[in-house]
């Protein structure tokens, strides 16, 4: 019987090499390197990366499809690949750019078929395809075949499709790459609602920091193939000193607020009306650049910028090289 505290994921030393045609010669490409990295139930992790860092690699070994050159790996307690049929109750898996739903059938008949591979008793296909389906609005489309579907339609139809066997886990490859914003911000309120109401263990691979903000408590960095980052979005922040940013309106026309401790004066406009400081969370607090500004001039409205997450990541690369 499994223990509800052991881990979801657990990897030591992971790795996977691929031999690869280079002109006449072979060569050797390293796209997994010592991963070790232990995931919780019910967490939720961002698995960010740049083209060809090795994601899709470690989802792969993740979920049995790849054989591991090195190290260890544990999916909600099973080997991934001799393990596989047993693994694929456990885990769901959507991939933005790959379809599990059969093209020319109605939404309906591919849950139906998902539901009868899975085993699901008819009191537990019908509860759960009702939930889902109301969850994520796909009634009106219930009866579409899949290739009439918009993009944010048939997303919503594929995670409903990994979701129907209520996986322990979900990995999410890309899952809101080309949506919309309203596509977007639907399909994340959805998993966030997923999680709270039965504990789903997340992980997801993304471009789209939004994605990382909104849903994830916990960030993977892999850089060409090595872990570069495991931690949540503040300290990632923190690691590269990235800075916060305090942008104030001003009572009256003031020069540029140089002097102010512990900040950079980055820009002033409209007469110095509204003014913008950078400043370094490890050192200082927005509370005191405004304590220190307001010694100057009269503030009228200020807000706190955080530092944006894609320039983040960029500068954690840019360490690493
Ligand atoms: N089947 C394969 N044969 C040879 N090389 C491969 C194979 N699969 C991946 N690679 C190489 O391994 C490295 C990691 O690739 P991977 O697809 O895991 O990256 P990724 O982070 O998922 O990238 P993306 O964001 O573009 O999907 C790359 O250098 C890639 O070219």
């Amino acid at each position: 019987m499994a223990d509800p505290t052991d881990p979801i994921i657990e990897t030591s030393g992971l790795g996977r090499d691929f031999r690869v045609r280079d002109g006449l010669r072979r060569r050797t490409v390293t796209a997994v390197e010592d991963l070790t990295v232990r995931v919780a139930a019910g967490e939720a992790v961002g698995y960010i990366g740049a083209n060809g860092a090795g994601k899709s690699t470690t989802i792969k070994m993740l979920t049995g499809i790849l054989v591991p050159t090195r190290g260890t790996v544990t999916t909600c307690g099973l080997r991934p690949v001799p393990d596989r049929r047993r693994l694929a109750r456990e885990v769901g898996v959507v991939f933005g750019q790959r379809s599990q739903l059969w093209w020319d059938l109605p939404v309906r008949e591919s849950f139906r078929i998902l539901a009868a591979i899975h085993d699901l008793s008819a009191a537990a296909e019908r509860d759960r395809t009702d939930e889902l389906v109301d969850r994520l609005e796909m009634a009106e489309f219930l009866g579409t075949p899949v290739r009439q579907l918009s993009l944010g339609q048939r997303m919503r139809a594929e995670v409903a499709a990994a979701l129907l066997h209520s996986p322990r886990l979900v990995i999410l490859d890309e899952p809101t790459i080309g949506l919309d914003v309203l596509s977007k911000q639907r399909l994340r309120e959805f998993l966030v609602a997923e999680r709270r109401a039965h504990g789903t263990t997340l992980l997801l691979t993304t471009h789209d920091m939004g994605d990382v903000e909104r849903l994830c408590d916990r960030i993977l960095v892999i850089d060409r193939g090595r872990l570069a980052y495991d931690g949540d979005l503040i300290g990632l922040s923190r690691t590269v000193g990235a800075e916060r940013v305090l942008v104030v309106d001003l009572a009256e026309a003031a020069g540029d607020l140089t002097g102010i401790p512990d900040t950079r004066h980055l820009a002033s406009e409209g007469n110095g009306l509204r003014q913008r400081l950078a400043f370094d969370a490890e050192h200082t607090t927005a509370a005191r650049v405004l304590a220190a500004v307001s010694e100057h001039a009269e503030v009228l409205d200020l807000t706190v910028e955080e530092p944006d997450i894609e320039d983040v990541v960029r500068r954690i690369y840019a360490a690493r090289r």
